[in-house]
């Protein structure tokens, strides 16, 4: 085929270059360049239809236009095949040139594109991964140009900003900036900073801004070079609210640790020390240098409590906390109590990261606590256990008696007229005096046994394995050991007990019983005049309760006038003839019936009410005396008086003004005083019984031989009779020593000029025993019961 005219001419141009046939559309000359561009042998596209070279629609549908004459140019992106099938990115101008008047031709100018589009899909791709790369990191990022123009931000920047939906799509710089002065919450200084950082292009700054909403952002700004030129900036923002608040926290916690008082140490995962505070220091003596790497089973462990520390590790890995306290040792071997906590710091999976200990000095609190345990134990005067720990001890020796099938005793033991002490000479000089009257105490018990006081003036021993000669010998000593004077501030006074004593198990197998019924033998001893001790009997079983029952049901008694006064003749043994009677007092109550005297009268002692019960007795029997010795007669009326009753300060007036007002000659009226009344205070019974007598009231001593029987009382002491207690009446005359006691109070009565009448008597063996002794007069059954006035009178005074 002959060469196209233009052939060399196309030869010489860079592009690739084919001329297409217009009528038949064939090539029909091609230059090198676009047989390379499509990597075919040179030559080869001559004669190939052009449309075979269309790749693209665009191009095929062109080519149909130029066949129907309805296209003649085109001039756009297209591709081309090449040989291996490969598509190669060109841009193409197809343009018709008119060669002739009727002759043209198509020049397909051809411009391989694939390199610039590589390249752009490179810049595509790499602005696609700074885009992503802007995207996904931590900060906002705000990037200008030289004049502040915005160029670009990430996502980050406009949330950290909190900027509105509608400036974001605006794309105003201006509004963006104005939002941002609006967040500061120092909006001048902010400008003025960002000012000068604006006119130095080359800047580099780092400033922390303070935020109106309360956030603290962080913003670092760098240049942004191009080829070596500042071309505009990036601002990287970054809220560093968290970590100043964590940082502060951090600064607080460490500020804790070294200024707490609680010593702190902390360790790793594997248990080892890695720090310890100030206090640790200070509380072990151990420095942190020589605990690091020390674990808390070595710092805790102690002899003895190997089993305690490892199962409070073993607590502290399963709950994750452990709290008590524990003996430890200070560096020097000082041991002191810790109050401990040791908690097991976590990650989200439960592994252990730390464990942290916290720990104090409990060492004065135990201490304190001892010591008041020990007060609550303990009676602050004197030192001695208080009831608490009585009781306590009571409760261990009935344990161990009962195990033991052994026996222990209880004394119980009350001052005699402590009260006077306190009253006369002040409360501190009696607690001295409690303190003094302790350490005797002390010395009489063995070291096993325990000394406590209850309060006020009464103690109680208790003495293991003690019977009843162990206990009688104890209270012996206690009576003999107090006997000695005792010596305060210059003064010289006895001091006396009565103690009451109770034995495990006879007298009672619990506490209670075994403490009230030492306490009612006690009482027992008081009666009948002190300083003295009783054991427990059964018959003063007259309980709390019902002793206080009874107190009630005398008062009633007393108010509603349920007494009567019964007499009994008193006779003279020589002639038969009644000379006087006796009162005795009668109750019926109506609940408890017919109550004796012997039972109540020990009661209203105890409480008091013999001393009202004792009035209305001298009344009633002072006026039924008035009545029995009117018109000339003469009978003689015997009164019973009780201690209380007699040391009342107005007896002797009492007395005086009964008979003054019932105009009775005091001759007809015979006290009868119990031995007791006349030892307690010897002196005011000498000026009481003395004012009596001068009144001319008689005075009989009654149940004479059963108490002291000291022949002193009977000489200083104005006596007029003596009364023979009807225990040694009983069984006169076979009982030989009956015999005796009542011979000699006969004789000793008749040697000391007095009178003398046996009671109860009830046989006429006694009555002619007696008169055969030449006792005076007689008092019993065998002669009358005591019975009401009226029929005394019916009986005898008529
Ligand atoms: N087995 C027997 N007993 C006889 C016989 N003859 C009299 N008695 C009883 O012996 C007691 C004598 O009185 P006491 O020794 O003063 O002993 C009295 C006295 O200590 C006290 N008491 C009675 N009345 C009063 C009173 O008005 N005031 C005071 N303070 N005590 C009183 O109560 C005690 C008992 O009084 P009572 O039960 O009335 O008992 C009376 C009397 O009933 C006898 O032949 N055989």
């Amino acid at each position: 085929m002959k060469a196209h005219p233009w052939q060399s001419m196309i030869e010489g141009l860079l592009e690739a270059i084919i001329l297409v046939d217009p009528i038949q559309l064939r090539i029909v000359a091609a230059n090198q360049a676009i047989h390379q561009l499509l990597q075919v042998g040179s030559s080869s596209l001559l004669g190939k239809g052009v449309i075979e070279l269309a790749v693209a629609p665009e191009d095929v549908f062109f080519w149909e236009d130029v066949a129907a004459g309805l296209s003649e140019n085109i001039h756009s992106e297209t591709m081309l095949k090449r040989a291996d099938g490969s598509i190669v990115q060109v841009e193409r101008r197809v343009t018709l040139i008119r060669t002739g008047v009727d002759s043209s031709v198509y020049v397909v100018a051809i411009n391989d594109h694939s390199n610039q589009r590589r390249v752009e899909n490179e810049l595509e791709k790499l602005i696609a991964e700074l885009r992503a790369t802007l995207e996904s990191t931590a900060d906002g990022i705000l990037v200008t140009d030289l004049d502040g123009a915005i160029r670009s931000y990430n996502h980050l920047f406009a949330e950290l900003w909190g900027l509105p939906d509608e400036l974001l799509t605006q794309r105003d710089d201006g509004a963006i900036y104005a939002w941002m002065d609006a967040c500061m919450h120092d909006a001048s200084q902010y400008e003025e900073r960002l000012g000068t950082i604006s006119r130095s292009p080359l800047m580099e700054a780092t400033d922390v801004l303070t935020l109106r909403s309360g956030k603290t952002l962080e913003r670092v700004t760098l240049p942004q070079y191009a080829r070596g030129r500042p071309i505009g900036r990036v601002y990287s923002y970054r809220d560093i609210t968290q970590r100043l608040a964590d940082e502060a926290r951090l600064r607080l916690a460490a500020k804790v640790f070294e200024s707490s008082t609680d010593a702190i140490f902390i360790t790793d995962a594997e248990q080892k020390i890695v720090t310890t505070n100030p206090s640790f220091e200070r509380l072990s003596s151990y420095t942190e240098q020589e605990m690091l790497g020390k674990t808390p089973r070595d710092f805790f462990s102690e002899e003895g409590n190997a089993v305690q520390v490892e199962n409070l590790l073993k607590e502290l890995d399963n709950l994750g906390f452990w709290e008590g306290e524990l003996w430890n040792r200070r560096k020097n071997g000082h041991a002191y109590l810790c109050m401990i906590s040791l908690v097991k710091v976590q990650d989200e999976f439960g592994a252990a990261l730390n464990y942290i200990g916290f720990f104090k000095d409990r060492t004065e609190t135990h201490t304190a606590k001892q010591r008041i345990e020990e007060l609550a134990f303990l009676d602050v005067l004197t030192g001695l256990p208080n009831r608490l720990l009585l009781e306590e001890r009571i409760r261990q020796a009935i344990t161990i008696s009962s195990r033991n099938n052994s026996t222990f005793s209880l004394l119980f033991l009350d001052l005699d007229h402590f009260k006077q002490i306190n009253d006369s000479l002040g409360h501190p000089f009696g607690d001295r005096v409690l303190q003094q009257v302790t350490e005797r105490l002390k010395k009489c018990i063995r070291q096993v046994d325990t000394a406590a006081r209850l309060g006020g003036d009464e103690f109680v021993l208790l003495l293991h394995e003690a019977n009843a000669e162990g206990a009688e010998i104890c209270a012996r000593r206690v009576l003999e050991e107090l006997s000695a004077p005792f010596s305060l501030d210059g003064m010289h006074f006895t001091v006396t007990a009565s103690i009451g004593i109770a034995l495990y198990p006879e007298d009672g197998i619990s506490m209670a019983d075994l403490i009230k019924n030492a306490d009612s033998a006690m009482y027992h001893v008081k009666e009948r005049g002190r300083s003295d001790f009783r054991f427990y009997q059964r018959q003063m079983n007259i309980g709390l309760l019902s002793r206080m029952k009874l107190d009630h049901a005398m008062r009633q008694a007393l108010e509603h006038q349920r007494f009567r006064l019964h007499y009994q003749p008193q006779v003279e043994l020589a002639t038969g003839k009644m000379l006087g009677v006796e009162a005795l007092l009668r109750w019926t109550d109506k609940d408890l019936g017919e109550v004796s005297p012997v039972q109540f009268i020990p009661v209203a002692e105890e409480s008091g009410v013999i001393v009202p019960i004792g009035n209305w007795v001298i009344q009633t029997a002072i006026k039924q005396a008035a009545l029995w010795n009117r018109d000339g007669k003469s009978m003689r009326v015997a009164i019973n008086v009780s201690a209380l009753q007699f040391q009342q300060a107005n007896f002797v007036d009492s007395i005086a003004a009964a008979l003054h007002e019932h105009a009775l000659q005091p001759h007809c009226i015979e006290l009868e005083l119990t031995e007791s009344i006349l030892i307690k205070d010897v002196e005011d019974a000498l000026k009481k019984l003395e004012s009596l007598a001068a009144l001319g009231v008689k005075l009989a001593i009654d149940d004479f031989g059963t108490g002291y029987s000291s022949l002193s009382y009977l000489k200083r002491f104005p006596i007029y009779k003596l009364k023979i207690d009807r225990s040694f009446v009983g069984d006169l005359p076979v009982d030989e020593s009956d015999v005796a006691i009542v011979t000699a109070i006969i004789h000793l009565a008749h040697a000391l000029k007095l009178r003398v009448i046996a009671e109860g008597v009830e046989t006429d063996r006694q009555r002619e025993f007696l008169q055969q002794r030449q006792c005076d007069e007689m008092q019993g059954y065998l002669f009358s019961q005591a019975m009401s006035a009226d029929e005394l009178e019916q009986r005898y005074l008529r």
